[in-house]
């Protein structure tokens, strides 16, 4: 049984644990370390696991360390775990935002495996998508340890080239949110043409559920899939029309460049904090 500890335990943390659990993961291999007594003591009541205030002792027993606090916190985290990586030689799982492995090596130790990763919220629900990058360090056998652990809550893509996983931020690991800002604009469109926002919200939302599943379950090309529902001179033509006029494309792209410029700058300044 893999030994699973996660430092800090919050909203990716908790996404990424409920997924593990509800694939059969046993809770008693699972242990996070959190500094706030409430979230804690949600943790422990929602999954059964056991919850810790101190990193070194949620880490003690670890076969696999998940870094997932906030890309400013961590170079705080490794004096307090300097003795648990040397004795327990775990490897370690970023999900940081930005942070990068040669950062990860500086901090943690160059002698560990060391895989940095971009998940996303829906891992709650099984329906992850995660990119992962490995360090010299990582062993085929760990390699695969990691990618089990992130198939058990989705998708999972390995990339060559590290800085892609800026690029999976930009797509994935934001992504989620900008599909909720997409049904909240057509929630707020329908609303204003005097529709309830239950209905709206409600219609808008399965929309995303359906076009999802109908991209993945049929495998087909989005083109192929956006021609069928454009008849021409029709509804769909008008509002691609006025998405195209507004440069919706250009909009996307931009969004995620922005995303991934962003987590180049959370990790630069954590080699210069000025
Ligand atoms: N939220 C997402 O959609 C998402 C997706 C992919 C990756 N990430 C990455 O996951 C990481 C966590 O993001 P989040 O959204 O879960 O943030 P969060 O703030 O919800 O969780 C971070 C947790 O770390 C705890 N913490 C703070 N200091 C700590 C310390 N010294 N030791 C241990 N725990 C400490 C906080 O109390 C908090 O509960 C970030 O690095 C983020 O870039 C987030
Ligand atoms: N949430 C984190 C952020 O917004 C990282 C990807 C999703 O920085």
């Amino acid at each position: 049984m893999t030994r699973i500890a996660f430092i800090g335990g919050g909203n990716m943390a908790r996404s990424l644990i409920g997924g593990l659990l509800k694939t059969g993961v046993a809770a008693s291999s699972i242990t996070v370390a959190e500094p706030r007594a409430e979230a804690r003591q949600e943790l422990g009541r929602d999954f059964a696991i056991a919850c810790y205030a101190e990193n070194r002792l949620a880490a003690a027993e670890a076969d696999v360390l998940v870094l997932a606090v906030k890309p400013q916190i961590m170079p705080a985290i490794h004096a307090e775990l300097r003795d648990t990586l040397a004795r327990q030689r775990p490897m370690l799982i970023s999900i940081a935002a930005g942070v990068r492995i040669d950062q990860l090596e500086r901090w943690f130790g160059h002698a560990l495996a060391i895989v940095r990763c971009m998940p996303n919220t829906p891992a709650l629900i099984g329906a992850g998508a995660t990119g992962l990058f490995a360090n010299r360090r990582v062993s085929p056998e760990q390699r695969a340890q990691a990618q089990h652990i992130m198939d058990a809550v989705g998708l999972t893509r390995w990339v060559e080239d590290e800085s892609l996983i800026d690029t999976v931020t930009g797509i994935s690991g934001s992504g989620p949110a900008y599909f909720f800002a997409m049904v909240e604009a057509l929630e707020d469109a329908a609303f204003s043409q005097g529709m309830s926002r239950e209905a709206a919200r409600a219609l808008a939302a399965q929309t995303c559920l359906g076009a999802g599943r109908m991209l993945v379950e049929t495998g087909e090309d989005p083109g192929v899939l956006r021609q069928r529902v454009t008849s021409p001179n029709g509804t769909t033509q008008a509002a691609l029309e006025s998405l195209a006029a507004d440069h919706f494309h250009q909009i996307i792209a931009r969004a995620v460049a922005a995303a991934t410029r962003r987590g180049a700058e959370l990790a630069a300044a954590l080699d210069d904090p000025s």
